[in-house]
């Protein structure tokens, strides 16, 4: 249609052509184009509608003899709507009762089915039968041989009570002559006593008595039987009515009201299961419900958190699995039960005992996964000092609702997913938490370096932040040092006679050496990209081999190794480094080949960070490997996180400076020690220095400010000479340049210092060099 044609009738939502003026043309709306474009000014709120709807509209508007519309304005148009839906009103009120009085019959009709249908069942022992075809066309002889055992012994205990029941009728008939042979006599016996009693009623008056209390007996039970006729039908129509909406699989559509349609799928009931389950395009499934067949449900769906859990035993011939095994078939399964992908988890059964036919699947109720998570409980000013040893980090909760508190200790981590997941959010939460120990030392390298993790400054010991090769250098260095560490506790614990884990106590023993070190990578992928024999997986790449020492023995003397990457890639992620975390997390990431590189094996198993929502689910984890929080047999859990906000992490990391404070553990560090770490203050001072010369300290300063103003640009100089102080190199006051009396640095001493830096440095990784 013609934008410039049009006439935007508001509420009745829709457009007439303008140039119709003949009253014949859709809309019969006789007037000009000049008129058509005046309303045309006036519309608001409107929207161009097809020609047929259009049509259809007209039609309505026809048959409500509402066709005069002289001028074409907006406030016709809501009169016009307002006189077609009070003409509407009561053919609606008329669909609507027709639909309750057939949604009513069908169901009492179904329930009355029903009963049919078990009463059936309870007289041919229909139950038993139904096993034991499902028995023959899964061609499972054991199970075939059982069933039928069972329904020759039900035969058998029926032919007995059969055969028995002539007796039982007569016995019954002869209780019922002697009961009425006893009050006879009773009664009897009564009337000729009361003879004989003095002012007792005689023999007929004593009959008639009893006469009268039969005759009021025989009354209300005549009432009680006309209330009860009367009154059964209803009640008979109500139980089929209720027996029939139990029963009934699906309500047919025409029945329901449009409200209802749209809500059809909200309840999960063993029908939609069965429907849904039947719509899989399985090939023993299938068989099984032409063979008219039931699913067995060993858990009937029932309310767990926010949506609903279910336990169902597939038919011989095919396994949960293999019933899940793509992410087509989960995202089928989901659109069966009228969900989204995200809101529908199968797996494989974890209880004990289930075998590989059992399929679990939790369905959300429609919309849950959107409410947002609540805070962390860290932003909770109460939340203080935590013990790696005995507390868990309270993470987040899982979709039903259920906490996930982890354990921290003894666990190399890898969390992966896409930009703006909330990988560093959820990744950072648990730096957070482990700072809030004050025997905790934190070792971190932030690689990208946008101040995700400046509020720790004051609580790490080394803090690096930014992605430039000195930063990329220094992190190496850090896992590097983190090997030595590791080796040197190795040595101590071995020498000191000490066996097994490190004791808690010695662990949180100020000075003990042996607190727990967690060395922590956000944007991993940066340094394992690298070059200059840092990152990649050659044999000789420093990176991987560091990372790979810790993850084999840094557990065994509390030295940890948390990463985080927006890329698990092989090229990224060397497979020997992803594969030795111990707990891996993954946010959303685009597939499944993606997914397996960030969680392992445990892809195949159901765990489907590929089916969250890009942005909507950010935060939301899919956590394998702690089995602390993982029930028992299942191969992952789904987290979504508290989400920590930089201005609350900053708060916590407050926290954490104070509980360290009051602990006497607070750690040393520079205004910015990411400057002065990722830059070697030696070799910078030694290149800017001449041979043999000596030179003011604030001229050295200065150059290296001008050379280097990114790293020494805020460096003051005491902090300058406190620098040189920490590498053995003494500021002298010497004579320079002819004038004497100057604070002056000597390119002899650096070249002494750098010396005996390096020979230590020799001496510390060549072991024969030792004792
Ligand atoms: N637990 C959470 N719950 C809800 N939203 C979250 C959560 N975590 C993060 N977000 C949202 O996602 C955004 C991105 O978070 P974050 O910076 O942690 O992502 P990222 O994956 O680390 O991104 P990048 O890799 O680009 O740094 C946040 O600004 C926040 O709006």
């Amino acid at each position: 249609m013609d934008e410039q044609n049009v006439v935007y009738l508001p509420s009745a939502g829709r457009a007439v052509p303008a140039t119709d003026t003949t009253g014949s043309g859709p809309g019969n709306t006789p007037g000009t184009a000049e008129t058509a474009l005046a309303v045309a000014d006036e519309a608001i709120d409107a929207e161009l509608v097809p020609e047929e709807e259009n049509a259809e509209i007209d039609r309505r508007l026809a048959q409500a003899r509402v066709l005069r519309l002289r001028e074409a304005s907006a406030a016709t148009a809501v009169v016009i709507k307002r006189r077609v839906q009070e003409a509407e009103r009561p053919k609606r009120v008329a669909v609507g009762a027709g639909r309750h009085t057939a949604r009513a019959g069908f169901y009492a009709a179904r329930g009355g089915a029903s009963w049919a249908q078990r009463a059936g069942d309870a007289m041919t022992h229909g139950v038993v039968r139904r096993q034991i075809r499902i028995a023959e066309v899964s061609g499972d002889k054991t199970l075939l041989a059982e069933w039928t055992d069972r329904l020759n012994t039900l035969k058998d205990a029926r032919r007995t009570r059969l055969q028995e029941l002539p007796k039982t009728v007569w016995s019954l008939i002869k209780a019922g002559l002697i009961a009425i042979t006893v009050l006879a006599g009773i009664l009897l016996v009564s009337g000729v006593t009361m003879q004989f009693v003095p002012g007792g009623q005689d023999f007929v008056g004593f009959f008639e008595t009893v006469g009268a209390v039969l005759s009021v007996m025989g009354e209300i039970l005549n009432w009680a039987l006309i209330i009860g006729l009367w009154g059964a039908v209803p009640a008979l129509l109500m139980a089929a009515w209720r027996e029939g909406r139990r029963a009934v699989d699906r309500t047919p559509g025409w029945m329901l009201s449009p409200e209802q349609r749209m809500n059809l799928d909200a309840e999960i009931t063993p029908g939609l299961i069965t429907q849904a389950l039947a719509n899989m395009g399985d090939t023993a499934i299938n068989k099984m419900v032409k063979a008219g067949e039931r699913f067995e449900f060993v858990t009937d769906p029932r309310t767990q958190g926010d949506g609903t859990f279910v336990q169902v035993r597939l038919p011989v011939g095919t396994n949960a699995k293999k019933l899940i095994k793509t992410d087509e078939k989960v995202e089928l399964l989901a659109g069966n039960l009228g969900r989204f992908k995200h809101e529908v988890w199968p797996s494989t059964s974890p209880e004990k005992g289930a075998d590989a036919r059992v399929l679990d699947i939790w369905i959300a109720d429609k919309g849950a996964l959107d409410r947002p998570v609540p805070p962390s409980p860290l932003a909770g000013p109460e939340f203080g000092a935590v013990d790696v040893h005995r507390d868990a980090m309270p993470w987040g909760l899982t979709p039903r609702g259920d906490t996930i508190e982890v354990g921290m200790l003894r666990r190399h981590w890898l969390v992966s997913g896409v930009s703006k997941q909330g990988k560093t959010a959820s990744f950072r939460a648990l730096a957070l938490w482990l700072g809030l120990d004050p025997t905790t030392e934190l070792r971190i390298a932030d690689l990208k370096g946008v101040g995700d993790w400046a509020m720790f400054e004051g609580i790490a010991t080394t803090l690096i932040q930014g992605s430039n090769d000195a930063n990329v250098e220094a992190t190496c260095v850090m896992l590097e040092d983190a090997v030595a560490e590791m080796d040197r506790r190795m040595e101590r614990w071995l020498h000191s006679g000490g066996k097994g884990d490190i004791p808690r106590e010695v662990s949180r023993k100020k000075g003990s050496g042996f607190h727990p070190l967690y060395v922590i990578v956000d944007e991993v992928q940066v340094l394992y990209g690298a070059g200059d024999g840092i990152g990649g997986s050659k044999d000789d790449a420093r990176a991987w081999r560091a990372a790979k020492k810790i993850h084999d023995q840094g557990r065994a003397v509390d030295v940890h190794l948390l990463q985080a990457t927006q890329r698990p890639t092989d090229r990224t992620l060397p497979v020997l480094v992803r594969e030795g975390a111990h707990v891996r997390a993954s946010l959303f990431v685009p597939n499944e080949s993606t997914a397996r590189m960030a969680l392992g094996d445990v892809a195949d198993m159901g765990a489907r960070p590929q089916s969250l929502r890009q942005g909507t689910d950010a935060g939301t984890v899919v956590l394998t490997g702690a089995d602390d929080v993982i029930p028992q047999g299942a191969s992952h859990v789904i987290t979504r996180t508290h989400y920590i906000s930089t201005e609350n992490a900053y708060g916590i990391a407050e926290r954490a400076k104070e509980i360290r404070k009051r602990a006497g553990r607070e750690v040393e560090v520079f205004d910015a020690p990411d400057q002065i770490e990722t830059r070697d203050l030696l070799n910078d001072v030694a290149s800017t220095m001449r041979d043999g010369e000596k030179v003011r300290s604030s001229w050295l300063l200065q150059q290296l400010k001008e050379q280097w103003p990114d790293h020494y640009g805020a460096l003051s100089a005491q902090k300058f000479a406190a620098a040189l102080e920490k590498e053995k190199v003494e500021i002298k006051t010497r004579s320079v340049d002819g004038t004497p009396g100057q604070r002056a640095v000597v390119e002899a001493d650096v070249l002494a210092a750098i010396k005996a830096r390096n020979e230590a440095a020799k001496q510390a990784n060549d072991p024969s060099d030792e004792g």
